[in-house]
């Protein structure tokens, strides 16, 4: 009787603090409807853990029972409102950053702050130079990123004779992805300079920058379980990130201080200055931002929006022309015309209507998620539509039921690599139905202000590389046609990391 007396003064006040948060829940956001489980306080928790592996589903569900509408469903430790309306969508993209932020979401996601610096989380200008200057120079730089994407294929796939080779995708298009962003990032003069040591060519610095984005996500995962006043000591004691910078830091220490050293001598500009990556951030840094280590975490900050993206889109690219061989022979005739008239360049790449329209279709297909446009509300916020999302709020859009959805796409859930391209010609509008076009339609690469500043760079990359497998390659999947199956985990698509595809020289 005792014990149970006990057990009973133990429980009220957390079975109250439990109802007090219900109610404070219901009153802030009682007109948001739950999925994926309960909004009840404890219960909740089981929707959250459920989602981890599920929320793609979950999604799904909330977007066929409240389209047009929002609805939320548990993360872990937090609420996440999805938007389904098309209006809605372009509320949440035009409504002011001090009201709905995306720098806050990457923060909350990444843990910018702790991952890497403050700095890097409150003046973001590598995004500014990815939007400016990448872009700007894209055709200049081609030539030498082209010639490295063709020897970085030919060392991770080995065709021998006319037979077929089995090639584990993800790793070689990870490894080929490094290289690609690696001679934007320090041109190849540089990385061909050091030949002996190659700093592009060396196997720590390349797994450094291979591994880092998960170094980084792990991290966060880790740093969001304790309280923000532990963050920084949890952060340094109990993650790889501290020791994954150091080896960047000691990659790239001489080849900065040597820049440094140009600079003293030669003022601005000299005659072999180089056109990269690493540069554009030297000659844009400031003050404390002028240091070895405030410069390797931009660039560290770079290759990790730059690398997991565009290798996880070209394995599912790689992944959907292996299973549709048939396909390969339209892009041929396309990509054989276009070079013959104007060679390997950036210029050819863009008139790739039909290349692009593949990728695009495989993005509409797979994206990186079932949700985009990740938001944080700093204030609270009203749609049109009297839908009220309390300041603290995560919020995106339904980005996978977006794209499956038909009235948005006729037949969406058949796989029409051409859907794009006869777009274009069918409303004769050439850029709206381009890869690197988002709208509230298509979110790939989010939409509005915020929209990935890097998909003029990527959207040249993947078609880069899907020409260059169709005019060197045959590949079809180790199944006929079989697409080997991805997984998610929370919200993210992660292409299968296990699967071969077979690569033979190309025969016809
Ligand atoms: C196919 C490859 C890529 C995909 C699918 C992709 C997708 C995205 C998405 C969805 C966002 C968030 C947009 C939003 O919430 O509205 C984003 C942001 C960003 N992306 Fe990409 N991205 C890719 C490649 C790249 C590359 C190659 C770079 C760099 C060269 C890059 C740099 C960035 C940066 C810096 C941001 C943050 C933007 C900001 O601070 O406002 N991305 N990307």
């Amino acid at each position: 009787m005792v014990g149970s007396l006990s057990e009973l003064a133990l429980l009220t006040p957390i079975l109250y603090a439990a109802y007090l948060l219900y109610m404070s829940l219901r009153r802030r956001m009682g007109n948001i409807p739950t999925v994926g489980g309960t909004s009840f306080p404890v219960l909740s928790y089981r929707g959250s853990f459920h989602n981890i592996f599920h929320a793609a589903e979950t999604i799904r569900e909330g977007y066929a029972k409240y389209k047009g509408h929002a609805f939320k469903y548990a993360e872990l430790g937090n609420w996440r409102v999805i938007i389904t309306g098309q209006r809605q969508i372009d509320e949440l993209c035009k409504a002011p950053d001090t009201v709905i932020s995306f720098a806050e979401a990457a923060n909350d996601s990444a843990q910018i702050v702790y991952t890497f610096a403050p700095e890097v989380h409150h003046d973001p200008y590598h995004a500014h130079l990815i939007r400016t200057q990448l872009t700007r120079n894209l055709a200049r730089i081609f030539p030498e990123m082209h010639d490295e994407l063709m020897a970085a294929f030919n060392d991770e796939v080995r065709v021998v004779g006319e037979d077929w080779t089995r090639v584990r995708l993800k790793d070689a298009v990870t490894e080929i992805g490094f290289h690609y962003v690696s001679s934007m990032v320090l041109s190849n003069t540089l990385i061909a300079k050091a030949e002996s040591g190659v700093l592009g060519r060396n196997s720590d610095y390349c797994l450094l920058n291979k591994t880092f984005t998960r170094d980084v996500i792990g991290g966060a995962f880790i740093i969001k379980l304790f309280p923000r006043a532990l963050r920084p000591l949890v952060s340094r004691f109990c993650t790889s990130v501290p020791a994954r910078i150091n080896r960047g830091i000691k990659h790239l220490e001489p080849t900065i201080k040597e820049r440094f050293e140009q600079i003293e001598k030669h003022g601005k500009n000299w005659a072999d200055k180089p056109n990269d990556m690493l540069q554009w951030l030297i000659d844009a840094a400031q003050g404390k931002e002028r240091t070895v280590r405030a410069l390797v975490l931009r660039v560290l900050a770079v290759n990790f929006a730059a690398i997991h993206t565009t290798s996880v889109t070209f394995t599912q690219v790689m992944y959907y022309l292996a299973a549709h061989p048939q396909y390969a022979s339209v892009l041929r005739e396309e990509i054989e015309a276009l070079v013959q008239q104007e060679g390997w360049t950036k210029a050819a790449v863009d008139k790739m209507h039909k290349t692009d329209s593949f990728v695009k279709e495989v993005q509409r297909f797979t994206g990186l998620g079932a949700y985009a446009i990740n938001r944080k509300a700093l204030k609270d916020f009203t749609f049109a539509d009297g839908t009220f999302i309390p300041a603290g709020t995560m919020i995106a859009a339904s980005a996978r039921p977006i794209h499956f959805d038909d009235e948005n796409y006729a037949n969406p859930d058949m796989f029409n690599p051409w859907r794009f391209s006869n777009m274009r010609t069918d409303e004769g509008t050439g850029l709206k139905y381009q890869m690197i076009s988002t709208s509230t339609q298509y979110l790939p690469f989010g939409h509005g202000k915020n929209a990935c500043p890097g998909r003029f760079f990527a959207a040249n990359e993947v078609k880069a590389m899907l020409a260059h497998v169709v005019m060197t390659y045959d590949v079809k999947t180790v199944e006929d046609g079989v697409i080997p199956p991805p997984f998610w985990v929370l919200a993210s698509l992660v292409p299968n990391g296990k699967a071969d595809v077979l690569f033979r020289k190309r025969q016809t």
